[in-house]
């Protein structure tokens, strides 16, 4: 009965389980299959989109994005869907086309400097923002509190973050210009991975000529906003525009459109520097956007550790009133926020793991030879193999007994709470010491993620001056779960009717957002909490 439910049915394969189904379900039944396969690498079969070897062992994946990355690429499957969209971008490109965004990208987001800079001046402008829009919600609320979709703000503040980031641009009221097209574009591009008449149906059908359009919105965002950048490059180059005072106390790398006009030459084609900086600011948006609100949506569900994490992070900033004044950048030695507030790492850790933003990935054989895995599995020319970070995180076979429990305490290395383990080395299993392999949610290898340093010191920043400045609680309808301190679940009902559901679960898209959002209510804390 259970070897039926994996097994590829006569024309349709293994479609009706894995594709035809919601993206939670769909990912739900990957893991299942990968327990039935015991972790082998088995193959999923979709009549008239391909077939992908399914690969959750980390030495598998491991030779494919590390030891044989020359061999495997996103490919032909892949690279057709995303083209429209990312057309130019970093995660489709190769060669020295590849190269020179790599290095602009890692000079504007993965220097020290730039990183210090981060920290101190843009961090808190925009965390500021952030907070002006939760302090009204808080303020029109009652004792109650407001509804608001906490995603929705934590998407704008991504988005404004990594709009100074990579253009130098205050987004402002234009980001809603680019959000709506660019949401719907990602949702139906994905849907295009399922569906192997996407070219006719987006031809035909209504919802292909919203897809074109939504696209060519996009396009001309991005364009507008690298022409407003080299002019204002130009006219700093040439002394029209003196520096203002943020930018003499920088004195690192240039923001990525200047790194990208410097590796390539100011009169670059204005479609390459845009669907460039385009990819970079969607690489940042979505994920770290999302990190956030699965982040304090899991806090939700776990009182006791949310406490645990404000007892943190109050203790960070004693006295109280410190918090306005301290130079966020003081507070950490080093550009690594793991020293800092280790608790609330943990936390964060343990939501990339259970909810990673890219949930999936698929590269493709791209050489005219099979390519032999640890595992003994041969993957043949122009054979794809996919792996999730998300079935890989529940893993038994990686992560032990607990691998589907929310358990942050998993990241600390025993001294966190024994004093007596203090400069012990640690345990050989400890989840602190996994691999990139095993724990692949920012890639790994030459590829992997530029900014996955860049993303943790924005989600502890975060996630930090949140807890200190608000309480938010669940607000959409019907049982919520939550864990008592013992760890054993009761239940208590939302008031609220406007939402529906109990646990969240994934939505559609290239990354992982939460489906619908997720509706909080918000409360300002008390200076005395
Ligand atoms: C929690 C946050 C983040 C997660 C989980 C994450 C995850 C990932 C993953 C899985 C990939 C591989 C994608 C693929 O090739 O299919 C990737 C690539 C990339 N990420 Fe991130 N990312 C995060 C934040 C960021 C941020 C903040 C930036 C902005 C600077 C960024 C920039 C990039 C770039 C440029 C690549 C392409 C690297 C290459 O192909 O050489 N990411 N990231």
């Amino acid at each position: 009965q259970r070897a039926k439910a994996f097994r590829p049915l006569p024309l349709v394969g293994h479609f009706t389980w894995f594709a035809a189904v919601s993206r939670q379900k769909s990912l739900e039944w990957l893991k299942r299959a990968s327990d039935y396969h015991q972790g082998k690498s088995w193959k999923l079969e979709l009549p008239l989109i391909g077939q992908a070897w399914v690969l959750e062992d980390p030495a598998c994946v491991k030779h494919v994005l590390s030891t044989r990355h020359d061999a495997f690429a996103k490919g032909e499957l892949a690279t057709s869907r995303l083209a429209d969209l990312f057309e130019n971008s970093i995660i489709l490109t190769n060669g020295n086309t590849w190269k020179v965004q790599r290095s602009a990208g890692h000079a504007a987001f993965a220097n020290p400097i730039n990183l210090k800079y981060f920290v101190d001046r843009i961090l808190p402008k925009h965390l500021d923002k952030l907070f002006g829009e939760l302090d009204s919600a808080a303020e029109t609320g009652g004792h109650k509190g407001k509804v608001v979709d906490l995603q929705e703000v934590a998407y704008d503040y991504a988005m404004s973050v990594f709009g100074e980031l990579a253009y130098d641009s205050n987004f402002g009221k234009i980001s809603s210009s680019f959000a709506g097209p660019f949401d719907r574009a990602a949702i139906q591009t994905h849907e295009r991975f399922f569906n192997p008449l996407y070219r006719i149906t987006e031809f035909i059908l209504p919802s292909g000529a919203r897809l074109r359009k939504d696209i060519r919105d996009v396009k001309m965002f991005g364009d507008e906003l690298v022409r407003e950048g080299r002019d204002r490059l130009r006219r700093e180059e040439e002394g029209l525009d003196s520096e203002d005072e943020d930018e003499k106390d920088k004195q690192g790398k240039g923001i990525l459109l200047e790194e990208l006009v410097k590796e390539r030459g100011r009169d670059d084609q204005v479609r390459f520097l845009a669907d460039s900086c385009l990819n970079f600011l969607t690489a940042g948006r979505d994920t770290t956007a999302q990190a956030l609100s699965w982040t304090i949506y899991l806090l939700l569900l776990n009182p006791k550790t949310k406490e645990n994490v404000f007892n943190e992070v109050m203790a960070s900033v004693q006295p109280r009133e410190a918090v306005e004044s301290t130079s966020l950048a003081d507070l950490i030695s080093s550009t690594s926020p793991t020293a800092y507030c280790p608790y609330a790492n943990a936390v964060i850790s343990e939501a990339l793991r259970l909810h990673p933003p890219v949930p999936l990935e698929i590269h493709e054989n791209v050489t005219d030879e099979a390519i032999a895995l640890p595992d003994g599995t041969a993957v043949y020319p122009g054979e794809k193999v996919v792996w999730g970070p998300w079935v890989m995180s529940r893993s038994t076979r990686i992560w032990g007994e607990d691998a589907e429990e929310y358990r942050p305490e998993r990241w600390l290395a025993p001294a966190y709470w024994d004093p007596e383990a203090k400069g012990q080395p640690l345990p050989k299993d400890h989840a602190a010491r996994k691999t990139a392999f095993e724990f692949p949610v920012f890639h790994a290898g030459p590829r992997s993620c530029l900014g996955k340093q860049l993303a943790r010191i924005e989600l502890v920043f975060a996630l930090r001056e949140l807890m200190l400045r608000f309480d938010f609680s669940p607000a959409w309808q019907g049982s919520v779960i939550y864990r008592t301190n013992a760890g054993s679940a009761c239940t208590k009902d939302a008031e609220d009717d406007e939402y529906t559901g109990t646990l969240r679960e994934i939505g559609d898209g290239l990354t992982g957002p939460i489906k619908d959002g997720l509706p909080v209510r918000v409360r300002r804390r008390q200076k005395t909490q």
